[in-house]
């Protein structure tokens, strides 16, 4: 079905029509017999791209689903995201890539590009099948053992010497295991003496970053730093860009909004890895994006069931859900940023690191038509309840944010309508 979507602002800049014919293409002229979805007011941006999912499918199929996981991307103005390999079993076959983006296909309200683990079952000690997987018709070039750090240096070198043969990039969780351990469970400072949580300090992230762009310098290969937390860090990153470093990195919208502070009443919801820092690293972190040192936003969409989530602090899951929210958490982080540099640091640069380019990322006639709609003066209280993850550890329950996704188009097909999935 062909679509004239009317009376958008096109990346916030000047108001026109956008075409699109019956293969789901942007075109220059009005299709005959066109559908009209009405954006009078609305701002008109490329579909988003999200480098961080976390699906739980196969495996933890109560807390999310592929089905579940792409209409909450839907609805946050998605249109591809890169779903996360820690999965049960983890994604680190061929075959099981494969498995991810076919369900990613049924559910076709998004692309959904597999994440390949870089080691065996995550075990950081055997280079899973990258080549296989990349050579797959999930055709995967992101490698990532997320949720665990790449720790030992040897291995993440290969991984960088093995992946540079066909482009593609290793993501890393930057955690040193011996400065971080396993009960580590928020940032490591004053407050967290005062709560008696065993602390994991900002250094255990910087050390990581640190070897990791000194290795992607070594090897000439693609390091992404995924979630980045601290001013140290973005520093690293600085001194890395401008030594021309293959090197790019990401921020969540919890780690621009969100501090320490929060855990002060021990709720669980705020448990995240990494852990909320403090004020000064989260203006450091919207510094660096504002000046491209962090060159994109990722959810890291981390849905957990109740029962793993409704713990003892120490004991809880980490992660928050974020799909729905991410667009209106940045927009309430940072009022300043311009419609095109959202475009950028949400659709067009995540899109790139992913090797998803062509994909849609431009509203330009001859691409693919994926384009979110987005009221930029409404305010929304978000509500946990209302989502379609089916987890419930929402970190903006209750809160205001700017901004509504009011409709996603994805290759031509309406996902979203006035707020829901279409
Ligand atoms: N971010 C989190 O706190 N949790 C993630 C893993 C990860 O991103 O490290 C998860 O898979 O639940
Ligand atoms: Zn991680
Ligand atoms: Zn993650």
């Amino acid at each position: 079905m062909s679509l004239v979507i009317t009376g958008a602002s096109l990346l916030g800049e000047k108001t026109g029509d956008l075409y699109v014919d019956d293969s789901g293409m942007f075109v220059d002229e009005a299709p005959s017999g066109a559908e009209t979805l009405d954006a009078d007011g609305l701002v008109a941006l490329p579909g988003l791209v999200d480098l961080h999912t976390h699906l739980r499918e196969p495996g933890r199929e109560d807390a999310e689903t592929v089905l579940t996981g792409s209409q909450a991307a839907a609805l946050g103005g998605y249109t591809a995201i890169l779903a996360m390999a820690n999965t049960s079993p983890v994604t680190d076959t061929a075959e099981a890539a494969t498995r991810v983006w076919e369900l990613g296909r049924e559910a076709g309200l998004v692309h959904v590009q597999p994440v390949g683990a870089v080691t065996r079952g995550l075990g950081g000690e055997e280079l899973a099948e990258l080549g296989l997987m990349h050579r797959s018709r999930a055709g995967v070039t992101v490698f990532s053992d997320d949720g665990k750090c790449v720790h030992d240096a040897r291995v993440m070198r290969r991984a960088l010497e093995y992946v540079k043969a066909f482009g593609g990039v290793v993501s890393q969780h930057s955690q040193d295991p011996a400065l971080a351990g396993p009960a580590a469970c928020c940032h490591e400072g004053e407050l967290s003496g005062r709560l008696g949580l065993p602390g994991w300090p900002g250094i255990a992230e910087e050390v990581i970053v640190a070897r990791d762009v000194m290795l992607g310098r070594h090897t000439g290969s693609r390091v992404h730093v995924a979630h980045v937390s601290t001013a140290g860090s973005v520093e690293v990153l600085r001194w890395a860009k401008a030594q021309s470093i293959d090197v790019t990195a990401e921020v969540t919208p919890h780690h621009l909004l969100l501090t320490t502070d929060l855990l002060t009443g021990y709720d669980p919801t705020y448990k995240v890895n990494p852990p909320l820092r403090p004020q000064e690293d989260v203006d450091a972190l919207r510094e660096a994006l504002r000046d491209g040192t962090i060159d994109a936003v990722a959810t890291d969409h981390a849905p957990h069931a109740r029962h793993d989530k409704e713990h003892a602090f120490v004991d809880a899951a980490f992660g928050m859900v974020g799909l729905e929210t991410s667009l209106g958490v940045v927009r309430t982080a940072l009022p300043d940023l311009s419609w095109s540099d959202v475009a950028r640091v949400m659709s067009v640069t995540p899109a790139r690191i992913a090797g998803l380019t062509g994909q849609g990322q431009s509203l330009a006639p001859g691409s693919p038509a994926n384009v979110v709609l987005v009221d930029p003066d409404a305010s929304v209280t978000v509500d946990r309840d209302t989502s379609a993850s089916l987890s419930r550890n929402n970190p903006w329950h209750g809160r205001g944010l700017t901004s509504r996704v009011v409709h996603t188009v994805y290759v031509g097909r309406v996902t979203v309508r006035d707020g829901a999935l279409a």
